[in-house]
């Protein structure tokens, strides 16, 4: 009674059984292996590990039996080293198309009446676990996105910004390089969605953020949507020259979009007005209050224009 019962159990087990002796030779092998390889136990029993199977068995579960036979000690062979060291398949209508069932396999020792010694291979389709895995670490790395990300442009958002920018400027004072900053603002952008509504204001902000973000050529620099219509871009190792002549580029690429705007005199169009501040850096508001002050007076000035600073000679260029 007791034995049809134990029988019962390990034939209905989800998980396969197969237990050998000291020689390797078959004495158990439960359902599930033979619904997963096409292969009863009857033809089985007494017969060697190795060729029970009509595909070859991995030699890391055979040495992995050695061992555990040897030592009587459980060996587990990890499933990202070994993804299947049996041959079994999760469907066996899919055995034409090679797809092997992913396996957690365990060895374990077993001592049973006088004296017997054998070996249990336990078996675990570990598909379904590593695609749960796997798609959990996607979620995850997704989840990780979304929080810097700008939900309707698309680049980094201002918490990342309050990130890299402590960041950058840790990295410019301790490498002692330069480094530049840019507040970037849309032109009379209330009289924008006044005119044209707020959903082609939101198409105009993701159109401007997209032809600013094309001109970074760097995987180092970076642009962040610092709030409503204010974008911020981060250079390390950036100096004065350079960014002069960027934001002409920065400008124009808006410029070009020719994004009608009837309200913005004189040119009609969607522009941009840009305060930059660039130099080795010393405190953290610093930098970055210079470049607001830099993008006020290119306001003050007109708008589609930037104003640079340069924070180690203190010094401004206008250009428009
Ligand atoms: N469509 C849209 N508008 C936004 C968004 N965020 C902020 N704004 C608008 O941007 C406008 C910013 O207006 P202001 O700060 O007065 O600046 P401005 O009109 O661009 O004037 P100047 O900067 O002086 O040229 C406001 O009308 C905000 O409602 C957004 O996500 N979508």
């Amino acid at each position: 009674m007791h034995t049809k019962l134990l029988s019962t159990v390990v034939n209905t087990v989800n998980m396969g059984i197969i237990v050998v002796d000291t020689n390797a030779k078959i004495l158990l092998w439960n359902q599930w292996i033979t619904n997963h390889t096409g292969i009863s136990e009857h033809d089985v029993i007494g017969c060697d590990l190795t060729t029970a199977f009509n595909e070859p068995v991995s030699p890391a579960l055979i040495k992995a039996i050695n061992n555990t036979l040897s030592y009587g000690l459980p060996t587990v062979l990890s499933n990202a080293l070994h993804k299947s060291p049996l041959p079994l398949y999760s469907q066996l209508n899919n055995k034409n198309e090679h797809t092997l069932m992913l396996q957690s396999i365990t060895v374990s020792y077993l001592a049973y009446q006088n004296n017997k010694t054998a070996c249990m291979i336990q078996v675990i389709d570990a598909s379904t676990s590593l695609k749960r895995e796997k798609m959990l670490r996607s979620h995850s790395e997704s989840l990780k996105r979304e929080a810097i990300t700008d939900s309707l442009t698309g680049i980094y958002n201002r918490r990342f910004f309050d990130d890299h920018f402590k960041l950058s400027i840790h990295n410019a004072i301790r490498h002692k390089q330069c480094m530049s900053v840019f507040l970037i603002d849309i032109d009379y952008f209330k009289q924008y969605n006044d005119n044209y509504g707020h959903l082609l204001g939101d198409k105009t902000l993701k159109a401007v953020a997209l032809a600013l973000k094309q001109q970074l050529a760097r995987a180092s620099d970076m642009i962040a949507r610092y709030g409503g219509e204010e974008f911020v871009m981060i250079f390390p190792n950036f100096c004065y020259e350079q960014s002069v002549h960027f934001t002409e580029r920065l400008i124009k690429a808006v410029y070009d979009l020719a994004i009608p705007h009837d309200l913005a005199p004189p040119h009609y169009r969607v522009t941009i007005s840009i305060g930059t501040c660039s130099g080795l850096p010393s405190q953290n508001e610093d930098i970055l209050d210079l470049a607001d002050a830099a993008l006020y007076e290119a306001k003050q000035q007109g708008r589609n224009r930037s104003v640079c600073k340069n924070l180690d000679e203190t010094s401004t260029l206008c250009q428009n």
